[in-house]
């Protein structure tokens, strides 16, 4: 089957991100089958895509998309028989990955492509207990998956190169904006950039050298207004004048050496956990999660119209 031609989509795994997948699907007008074992799932994924769908109707709903064309199945069997793409969105252990994917192999119809949301792990690790490993590739999204554009796409040793291919294209038809890798890497590309200042964000908060507060204030008051248009090189290629990356690195190249950085993850001790969840609440001000999800799809919305504006217009 062509990408353009898939209308029956499969998630597996209904929380954050599946649910995230389920609302994003549903509003590009596919016919979306939901499975997740917990016994509260079904209503926690109309839930969420209740929450997100004003902020999809206001993007723009595809025609004939409707909350009304998701179907909850009673087991994963049911959910990917008819399916004509899976994405799999369970918990982030490896075990259970490994073991729920060997299951949607079976289960899905041969030459049908899964996707794993997977946020660190290789396919190669993944697919090992699978019959037909060559059609698994994983998609790492964003939160929410409904809104940002990003998906990573990557196989395994085991993957064929045209199951990459074919995802990528599934995945740009179905609205989203790809990468696509041509080796694992661990934590793909944007975890692996996320993650180095998650590192350092902890080191700080652990040593009490900033708050999260401070933290969160550092990147949406400093670099993080100048990355959804730039991206971290070509800012610091503005860094350079009217010299650009050549001067900013003859600048700067020998600072890098400086001890800015920590290459160990801290320890993530109880009394670093506690710090991080006080940090968070106070940060958040009595706002709960669903409040301060509304408000991040308002925002996140406000920027991508933005920077839409600013390319037009040069
Ligand atoms: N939360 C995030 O920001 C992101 C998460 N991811 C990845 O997405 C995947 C899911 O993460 P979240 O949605 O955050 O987790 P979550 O905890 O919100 O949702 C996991 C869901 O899986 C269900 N589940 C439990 N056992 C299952 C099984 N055996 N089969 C199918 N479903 C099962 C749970 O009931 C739950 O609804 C993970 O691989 C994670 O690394 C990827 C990008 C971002
Ligand atoms: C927290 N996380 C590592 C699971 C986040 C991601 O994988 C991507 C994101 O949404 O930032």
């Amino acid at each position: 089957m062509e990408p353009a031609d898939v209308r029956r989509v499969a998630c597996v795994g209904a929380g954050v991100i599946g649910g995230g997948w389920v609302a994003h699907f549903l509003a590009k007008g596919y016919e979306v089958t939901a499975w997740d074992p917990a016994p509260d799932a079904e209503a926690r994924l109309r839930r969420l895509v209740d929450a997100a769908w004003p902020a999809l109707t206001e993007l723009g709903l595809a025609p004939g998309a409707s909350v009304d064309n998701l179907t909850v199945a009673d087991t994963l069997e049911t959910a990917v028989r008819d399916a004509e793409f899976v994405q799999e969105s369970a918990p982030e252990d490896l075990d259970i990955k490994r073991d729920l994917l060997a299951r949607i192999d079976a289960a899905t119809p041969a030459g049908v492509v899964v996707s794993s949301s997977t946020s660190g792990y290789g396919m190669t690790e993944m697919q090992t207990e699978c019959a037909t490993p060559q059609r698994l590739v994983v998609g790492h999204p964003f939160n929410p998956p409904y809104l940002i554009p990003l998906v990573e796409v990557v196989g395994g040793e085991r993957t064929r190169p045209w199951a990459v291919r074919w995802a990528a294209e599934f995945f740009e038809v179905a609205g989203k904006s790809v990468i696509t890798m041509d080796r694992e890497v661990p934590g793909f590309i944007a975890n692996r950039l996320q993650e180095a200042i998650w590192r350092e964000a902890l080191h700080m908060v652990a040593n009490g050298e900033a708050t999260v507060e401070q933290i969160d204030a550092s990147i949406t008051e400093g670099p993080g207004l100048r990355w959804p248009l730039l991206g971290p090189c070509l800012t610091f290629h503005l860094a350079g004048g009217e010299g650009g990356m050549a001067h900013m690195l003859d600048h700067f190249g020998p600072s890098l050496k400086s001890p800015w950085t920590r290459l160990e993850a801290p320890e993530l001790t109880e009394e670093l956990r506690d710090r991080m969840v006080r940090g968070c609440e106070d940060a958040a001000g009595g706002r709960s999660i669903a409040e301060l999800v509304a408000e991040r799809d308002r925002a996140v919305i406000a920027v991508m119209r933005a920077i839409e504006e600013v390319r037009r217009k040069s």
